[in-house]
C-alpha cells in the first residue's frame, strides 16, 4: 500500500494551523506558559529537599541557589513552608492556563466543525445542478454529516500533540540541564525506539484513508437502501446491497482496528521501553553521577513525567494521522464544490412582464460529447400557451430546464423582454418561472408548509384558491389533519397523482410570469385531470404556460405546439393544422 505523500499531510497540518489564526496562536501561548510553569513547579524539587537537607542557611548555587535569589528579590523567606506555597502557586497558574487550552481546544474544534458543516450546506445550495447529475448526492451527504465530525477530531489531536510536545521540550531541557550525558543517552534510546516504530507499523494516514473510503461506501449503500427502497424490493436488489454494505463494513472494521491496535501497540511498547530505561537511568545515576539528592529527586521526577508524555505523544501522533485524512477529503471536497458555482448571472432588473421570451438557435449538451438539443427556436408571448411533444429521450425536459435556467446553452441564446436572460439575475428570473416536474420533490413536512414554499405570505383564501384548481382539494379531506398533515418522507404519504397536484399547487401559488409544466399531471387520471386543465384554462392569467406531454389531449388547446425529435423542432402549429400536416404530431396523436 503505497504511503501518501508528505506533502499531503502537511497541507493537513497547515489547514488546522490556519483555520483561526488568532485562536491557535492564544492555544500555543498557553501551551507554551502551560510548560514553563510545569517546568518552574518540577525544578522547585531541588530546592526543597535541599532546604529540607540543610541546617537553615540559603542554598547559594546551582537551582536551588537560583530559586533562593527570586525569593529574596520578591522580599520573601525561603523556608520549607515558603517553597511548598511556592509551588502551590506555580500549580494553581498552571492549572489555570492547561484548563485555558482545554476550553479554547473544544471551542476551536467544535467551531471548525461547525463552520466545515456550514461550508459544505453553502457550497451545495450554490453549486450548479451539471454537479449534481455527476456526482450524486451521497457524498455531500457524507461529507458534511460524517467526515466533518472526524476532520475536528483531527484538530483535537493535533492540539493535544502540540500540548504534550511543549512540555516534552521543558522535560528535557530540566533533565539535560540536571544531567546532559544520561539525557542524550536516553534521547538517543526514544529516537531510535521512535524511528523503528514508524518503519514497522503501517502509516496511520493510510489506513485511515481507507477509513474515510469505507464510509463513503457505507453512505452510498445506505442511501440507495433508503431513498432506493421501493426498487430495492420490488427488484430484488438487497442482496447485492447487503454484500456492497459488508464489503464496506468489512473494511471499515478491519481498519479502524488496525488503527487503534496499532496505536495500542505504539502506547505499550514505548511505556515498556521507557520504565526499563527509567530503571536504568536511576542506576546509572545513583552510580555513575555525584548528582545531589535535590536534583536526583528532580532528575527522576522529570524522567517519570517525560515516559508517559512521549508515548503518549506518539499514539496522538498516530492517531492525528489517522483522522487528517478526513479532513483534507473534507476540505477538498468542499473546495471542489465552490468550483462548481450556481451559473452566473447580470444584475439587470426583471421587467414585470419578461415577454416574449424566445430561444435562437439553441444548441446544448449535458457532457459535451452528444447535442441533446440542435438550433431550437420558438417564441412565448404574453399570456400564451405553448406545447411541446415528441418521443421519449427527444430533448422536452431539457428544453424546460433551460428555461429555468438550471444549464447554459451552448450556443445560441435564451431572451427576455428582448435581452438575453444572462443579464438577469439568476435568483429572480427563477422565482419568475414556476417549474413543476413529473416526479417533483415534495418537503418532508405539513401540507401547508409544502405549499408555501415558494410564496410564505399567500393567505388562506389564496392557498385554497390554488388548491381548488390543482384538484388538492379533492383529498385534502381525506388526509388526518388536512393542511397540517405531515407528509413524509419525500410526500411518501401521498399518490403519485396527489404528489403531482401539491406540487401544481405551490407552483400556481408562486404567481410566477411562466408555468412551466413536464409532464406535470401524467400521474392523475384522466377525469382529474381535465378538471385541473380547466381549473388553469378558467383562471383569469397573464402568465405565459409551457407545457411537455405525452398525452396530447392535454395540450390540443395550445396556440402553438412544438414537435421535437433528436433535439430539433421539426413541426409547429395548432393542434388542427399540425393534423392536417399528418406529419409526426399526427402519428403521435392517432397511436393514442
Ligand atoms: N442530467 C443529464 N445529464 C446527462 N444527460 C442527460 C441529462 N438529462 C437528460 N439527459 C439526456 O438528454 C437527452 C434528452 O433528455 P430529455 O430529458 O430532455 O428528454 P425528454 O424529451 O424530456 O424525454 P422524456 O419524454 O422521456 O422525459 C436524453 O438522451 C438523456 O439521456
Amino acid at each position: 500500500m503505497p504511503d501518501i505523500p508528505l506533502r499531503e499531510k502537511l497541507h493537513g497540518l497547515y489547514l488546522i494551523a490556519s483555520y483561526r489564526p488568532r485562536f491557535t496562536a492564544a492555544i500555543v501561548a498557553f501551551s507554551v506558559l502551560t510548560a514553563l510553569l510545569e517546568g518552574i513547579g518540577v525544578t522547585l524539587i531541588v530546592p526543597l529537599v535541599e532546604v529540607a537537607q540543610s541546617s537553615g542557611a540559603p542554598p547559594e548555587g546551582g537551582i536551588a541557589g537560583g530559586f533562593a535569589r527570586i525569593y529574596q528579590f520578591l522580599g520573601l523567606p525561603f523556608t520549607l513552608g515558603s517553597i511548598v506555597l511556592g509551588v502551590g502557586v506555580v500549580l494553581t497558574v498552571r492549572y489555570t492556563f492547561t484548563f485555558l487550552a482545554q476550553w479554547a481546544r473544544v471551542y476551536l474544534r467544535t467551531n471548525y466543525v461547525a463552520d466545515l458543516q456550514s461550508r459544505g450546506f453553502e457550497n451545495t445550495l450554490d453549486a450548479r445542478i451539471a454537479y449534481f447529475d455527476r456526482e450524486g448526492s451521497d457524498d455531500i451527504l457524507n461529507a458534511i454529516v460524517t467526515q466533518a465530525q472526524k476532520a475536528g477530531e483531527a484538530i483535537e489531536a493535533f492540539i493535544r500533540v502540540f500540548q504534550r510536545s511543549m512540555l516534552i521540550l521543558m522535560y528535557l531541557a530540566i533533565a539535560l540541564y540536571l544531567a546532559p550525558v544520561l539525557t542524550v543517552v536516553s534521547a538517543g534510546f526514544v529516537g531510535v525506539l521512535t524511528f523503528g516504530l514508524r518503519n514497522t507499523v503501517e502509516s496511520a494516514y493510510t489506513i485511515g484513508d481507507r477509513v474515510a473510503e469505507a464510509n463513503e461506501q457505507i453512505q452510498r449503500v445506505v442511501q440507495a437502501g433508503t431513498q432506493g427502497i421501493r426498487e430495492v424490493k420490488t427488484l430484488g436488489y438487497g442482496a447485492e446491497l447487503r454484500d456492497d454494505f459488508a464489503a464496506a463494513m468489512e473494511q471499515y472494521i478491519g481498519s479502524s482496528i488496525r488503527v487503534k491496535r496499532n496505536e495500542a501497540l505504539i502506547g505499550n511498547v514505548y511505556n515498556l521501553s521507557i520504565a526499563l530505561v527509567i530503571f536504568g537511568l536511576i542506576y546509572a545515576a545513583l552510580t555513575f553521577t555525584t548528582m545531589s539528592f535535590g536534583a536526583l529527586g528532580a532528575f527522576l521526577f522529570v524522567m517519570f513525567k517525560l515516559g508517559p508524555a512521549v508515548s503518549g505523544t506518539n499514539q496522538r501522533f498516530y492517531q492525528l494521522e489517522g483522522m487528517l485524512p478526513h479532513l483534507v477529503r473534507t476540505e477538498e471536497f468542499i473546495d471542489n464544490l465552490q468550483r462548481n458555482p450556481e451559473i452566473e448571472g447580470g444584475e439587470e432588473p426583471l421587467p414585470d412582464d419578461p415577454s416574449p421570451i424566445a430561444f435562437e438557435d439553441v444548441s446544448f449538451s449535458y457532457d459535451k460529447s452528444e447535442e441533446v438539443l440542435n438550433d431550437v427556436s420558438f417564441r412565448m408571448d404574453h399570456g400564451e400557451f405553448v406545447a411541446f411533444v415528441g418521443e421519449s429521450g427527444a430533448g422536452k425536459s431539457t428544453i424546460a430546464s433551460l428555461l429555468a435556467r438550471l444549464y447554459t446553452p451552448d450556443s445560441g441564446r435564451i431572451t427576455a423582454s428582448g435581452r438575453p436572460v444572462e443579464e438577469y439575475d439568476v435568483g429572480e428570473w427563477r422565482s419568475r418561472v414556476a417549474y413543476v416536474q413529473q416526479n417533483p420533490f415534495i418537503f418532508n413536512t405539513t401540507l401547508e408548509e409544502n405549499l408555501l414554499v415558494a410564496n410564505q405570505d399567500a393567505s388562506r383564501q389564496e392557498i385554497e384558491r390554488v388548491c381548488e384548481i390543482a384538484q388538492v382539494t379533492e383529498f385534502v379531506g381525506d388526509l388526518a389533519d388536512g393542511y397540517e398533515t405531515e407528509l413524509g418522507d419525500d410526500g411518501v404519504r401521498l399518490s403519485g397523482g396527489q404528489r403531482q397536484r401539491v406540487a401544481l399547487a405551490r407552483a400556481l401559488l408562486e404567481d410566477a410570469d411562466v408555468l412551466v409544466l413536464d409532464e406535470a399531471t401524467s400521474d392523475l387520471d384522466t377525469s382529474i385531470e381535465t378538471q385541473v386543465q380547466a381549473g388553469i384554462e378558467s383562471m383569469d392569467r397573464d402568465f405565459m404556460i409551457l407545457a411537455i406531454a405525452h398525452r396530447l389531449s392535454t395540450i390540443s388547446d395550445a396556440d402553438r405546439i412544438y414537435t421535437v425529435s433528436d433535439g430539433t423542432i421539426v413541426e409547429r402549429g395548432e393542434h388542427g393544422s399540425l393534423i392536417e400536416n399528418d406529419g409526426q404530431y399526427a402519428k403521435l396523436y392517432s397511436a393514442q
